[in-house]
């Protein structure tokens, strides 16, 4: 979006949907959000539901992160002429429409057949930025393919293999993802109890690999071509996907090799906070990969004011990890978040309806936040501070 288009009428999709109610039709997906992930557990099979809705442990930390946002409260203000409103916001050198991406997801075609390229043409029709995953199912120029000019981001999960990594970077930039988001919470895969007891992982049977399979580099690490030996290209990717012996001055390295903004995912203590901010990063997600990694780990929005606190004149704060209607959006903005990315309810709304479904789900969102920033007496989201919260 360049600085002369209009602001865009997030709202308008609720006249939209009444407007159509005239001729009798009704959305094909509920517009309560919190909703999907009961519909998508009943139409879609238990493993890959499984696998999305699935958390650490026995859930305590995606129950943290869901009662971080439940306990804050909205105050509301009245006679502020909220008429005309802007949401768009400036994050990582980009304007976007809104304060809002789609969150890295991994191996999307177990929700759907369109997978990446269907998340990633939504994401793009409605004007925001796409979060690509490494661990896609889609080789990223394909996906790159799909998006037109649209802004997108790659997400690292950075290999063991410095060769693969430099190679990742390069294709990345190639394909015009203009910011690296670098994956820190997950240098090993939690227990994650409904997969085990499903014995479900996508990626044993080569499913979510592909763009280490397409990779030149991968490829060099290989006796066979993967489509002779798949078992021997899955073990490989196994034992190079991550390396657990990384630490912070491993990141000159990204840097070096990334000439574009880098944002570190997954940060949850000041002190890390205030070291990404010294290695000069452009910006950080607060995440704990929506409590898919440490079960019984704080709730993503308490970490949120400490870590604003300690960096967010420094570098761009970004949150995720809870998000799901509107109201949650606005707290993590009034909390100090430049903007917000979203997990699951987006992979629901492809699971459900495929492109359609993603582009329903980002329009019922924002429509809602734009809403309750109306509402509550606002027009725009850098207006919002703590004081829009009742004390906590
Ligand atoms: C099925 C699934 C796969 C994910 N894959 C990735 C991934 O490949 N890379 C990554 O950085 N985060 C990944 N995440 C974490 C998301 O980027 C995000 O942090 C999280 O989903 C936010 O929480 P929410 O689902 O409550 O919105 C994944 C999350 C889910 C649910
Ligand atoms: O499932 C996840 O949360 C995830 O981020 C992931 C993606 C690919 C490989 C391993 C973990």
């Amino acid at each position: 979006m360049s600085e002369a288009e209009p602001p865009r009428d997030w709202a308008a999709f609720q006249y939209e949907i009444y407007l159509n109610g005239m001729t009798g039709a009704v959305p094909r997906l509920p517009t309560d959000l919190t909703l999907l992930e009961e519909v998508t557990e009943q139409r879609l099979g238990t493993g890959p539901v499984g696998y999305v809705a699935g958390s650490a442990g026995n859930g305590r930390t995606a129950h943290a992160n869901r009662a971080a946002l439940d306990r804050l409260r909205i105050v509301p203000r009245v006679l502020r002429d909220i008429s005309k409103r802007d949401l768009s916001v400036e994050v990582l050198g980009a304007r976007l429409p809104a304060p809002f991406a789609l969150a890295p997801v991994g191996v999307l075609s177990i929700m759907h057949p369109g997978a990446e390229p269907a998340a990633a043409r939504a994401a793009a029709a409605q004007g925001v930025p796409f979060i690509l995953s490494s661990a896609s199912s889609t080789p990223m120029e394909k996906v790159a393919e799909a998006m037109g000019d649209s802004e997108r981001w790659f997400q690292l999960y950075w290999p063991k293999d410095r060769d693969v990594t430099l190679s990742f970077l390069s294709r990345a930039k190639k394909c015009g993802f203009s910011a690296l988001f670098v994956t820190l919470d997950t240098p090993l895969l939690a227990w994650r109890p409904r997969d085990l007891d499903q014995a479900y992982l996508p990626f044993l049977h080569g499913v979510g690999t592909a763009n280490y399979f397409t990779d030149p580099a991968f490829q060099a690490g290989l006796a066979k071509p993967v489509h002779e030996d798949l078992n021997a290209a899955v073990l490989h990717w196994v034992q190079m996907f991550s390396d657990p012996s990384k630490t912070w001055p491993d990141l000159a390295f990204l840097r070096e090799n990334w000439d574009g903004p880098i944002v570190l995912k997954g940060i949850q203590h000041p002190d890390d906070a205030r070291r990404a901010a010294d290695f000069g990063v452009d910006g950080i997600v607060v995440s704990n990969h929506g409590g898919r990694q440490v079960n019984g780990a704080i709730g993503s929005a308490d970490a949120l004011p400490g870590v604003v606190e300690a960096v967010g004149d420094r570098l761009t704060v970004l949150f995720d990890s809870g998000i799901r209607t509107g109201d949650d959006i606005f707290k993590a903005l009034a909390l100090g978040a430049r903007a917000v990315l979203l997990g699951r309810p987006y992979a629901y709304g492809l699971g459900l309806d495929g492109q359609a479904g993603v582009e329903h789900v980002i329009r019922c969102l924002l429509a809602e936040f734009d809403l309750t920033l109306a509402l509550s007496g606002h027009s725009t989201p850098g207006e919002l501070t703590p004081d829009a919260l009742a004390p906590i």
